[in-house]
């Protein structure tokens, strides 16, 4: 018998969501489930939209949210269903849980949806646990991979979320729905076996890249977000968003700015011997789209001209993918000896605009722990041809 009424700061959502002590409960949903099952932690656009596509191949899944950061969750909770609307659709009524023990047992498989700002938050809960036989999969990974300092049986991370989507209250909005992503695990020897289980959980085409760092390099939105946000700082702050950051947005200068921003990407990718893609190209890729142009594709892309711009500057377009991004490719481009000053212009504006030292608050080589590692080690560990 389903009870449903929003909570604040319980430890476990499911014990008041169905009727029944939580052991018993956890007890049917893993019979019910079968092997078959996910965990999602984050419960907010990426991650419901997961859940939803999941679930309607099959899947059973168990959304976990953060005690702090139950927003989303809540709202879902007190609809008593969650409603999803374009490129996913479907009603569900999402199992959800603040009680990581619950998340943990629920499945073997955990994917990660929170924005990589919240990884240390979710590893102080993880480290409680015993995982040495699940998976972890972060969505997008940031180089979580690198700053897990717990044991995990097998880290993945992927350089994207599989959509572009949105919450608007209970509903979740899905504008787009990528054909592909990137993807790679921590360790070099993955089973085959482990890629094709992880391959059939998604409904994008997985793309198996040679390390974290080629994925990590693959996040585009590095490119896009920070520059769009601040060559447009004064009409976000004037308008509190009221337009749509992509068309109205990405305009010819902004678009120049992201490309030389975007070669750099490029040169830290061909330090490593990878064959790189432009940001445009990589967009094009996962979308299917055959864009020739940057501003043709803030004009033209579904998936993005109808995104309405942030309210404010503080927002996971800067404090996601300037810290765990920007700063990131900046080391590494200064440990291979390459000009970033595109990049480093990116972070200092930022830190002028918003009072924020992204480069000590960053993900640089030392939170990375590769700062004693010299840069020929680096091509080495990292290389697709001198891996060791
Ligand atoms: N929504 C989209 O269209 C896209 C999202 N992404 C990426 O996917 C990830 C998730 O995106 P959204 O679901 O839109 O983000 P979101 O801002 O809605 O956050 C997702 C959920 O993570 C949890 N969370 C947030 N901050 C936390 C913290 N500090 N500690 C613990 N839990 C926390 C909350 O449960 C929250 O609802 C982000 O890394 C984002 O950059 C990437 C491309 C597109
Ligand atoms: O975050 C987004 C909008 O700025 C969407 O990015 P994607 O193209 O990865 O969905």
């Amino acid at each position: 018998m389903l009870t449903c009424r929003p909570i604040n700061n319980v430890d476990s959502f499911v014990k008041y969501y169905w009727s029944g002590d939580t052991p018993k409960l956890l007890q049917k949903l893993s019979i019910e489930a079968g092997q078959n099952t996910v965990t999602i932690i984050g419960a907010g656009a990426a991650g419901f939209a997961l859940a939803v596509d999941l679930k309607n191949h099959g899947v059973s899944v168990l959304v976990y949210s953060h005690s702090n950061h139950l927003r989303h969750a809540n709202e879902v909770i007190s609809k008593g269903q969650l409603t999803a609307r374009g490129k996913v659709q479907g009603v569900a009524i999402p199992w959800i849980t603040a009680d990581m023990a619950e998340a943990v047992a629920f499945s073997k498989i955990i994917i990660l949806t929170v924005p990589s700002t919240g990884h240390h938050t979710v590893l102080h809960e993880l480290r409680k646990f015993s995982l040495h036989q699940h998976t972890v999969i972060a969505v997008p990974g940031n180089l979580f991979s690198l700053i897990a300092d717990i044991q995990i049986g097998c880290v993945l991370e992927t350089n994207l979320s599989p959509y572009s989507c949105r919450m608007e209250g209970e509903q979740l909005i899905v504008m787009g729905k990528k054909h592909l992503i990137s993807i790679a695990a921590l360790q070099q020897d993955l089973d085959p076996m482990v890629q094709s289980t992880v391959q059939n959980l998604f409904s994008v085409q997985l793309k198996w890249c040679s390390s974290v760092i080629e994925v990590c390099l693959l996040n585009v939105n590095g490119v896009f977000h920070p520059l769009m946000m601040l060559m447009n700082a004064g009409r976000i702050e004037s308008t509190a968003g009221n337009f749509f950051l992509y068309r109205d947005g990405l305009t010819r200068s902004v678009a120049n700015a992201m490309r030389a921003l975007d070669q750099v990407r490029i040169e830290i990718g061909e330090a490593f011997g990878l064959q790189m893609k432009s940001a445009l190209e990589v967009s094009n890729e996962c979308y299917g789209h055959s864009f020739t142009d940057l501003v043709e594709l803030a004009q033209n892309s579904g998936p993005h001209n109808k995104l309405k711009a942030p309210s404010d500057l503080e927002n996971r377009n800067i404090s996601e993918d300037v810290p765990h991004l920007l700063v990131c490719w900046h080391s590494l481009a200064e440990k291979l000896g390459i000009d970033a000053s595109p990049i480093k212009a990116v972070i200092i504006l930022v830190e002028m605009a918003t009072g924020v030292n992204y480069f000590e608050a960053g993900r640089d080589l030392r939170q990375l722990h590769l700062d004693k590692v010299s840069r020929d080690e680096l091509i080495r560990k990292f290389s697709p041809s001198q891996r060791t």
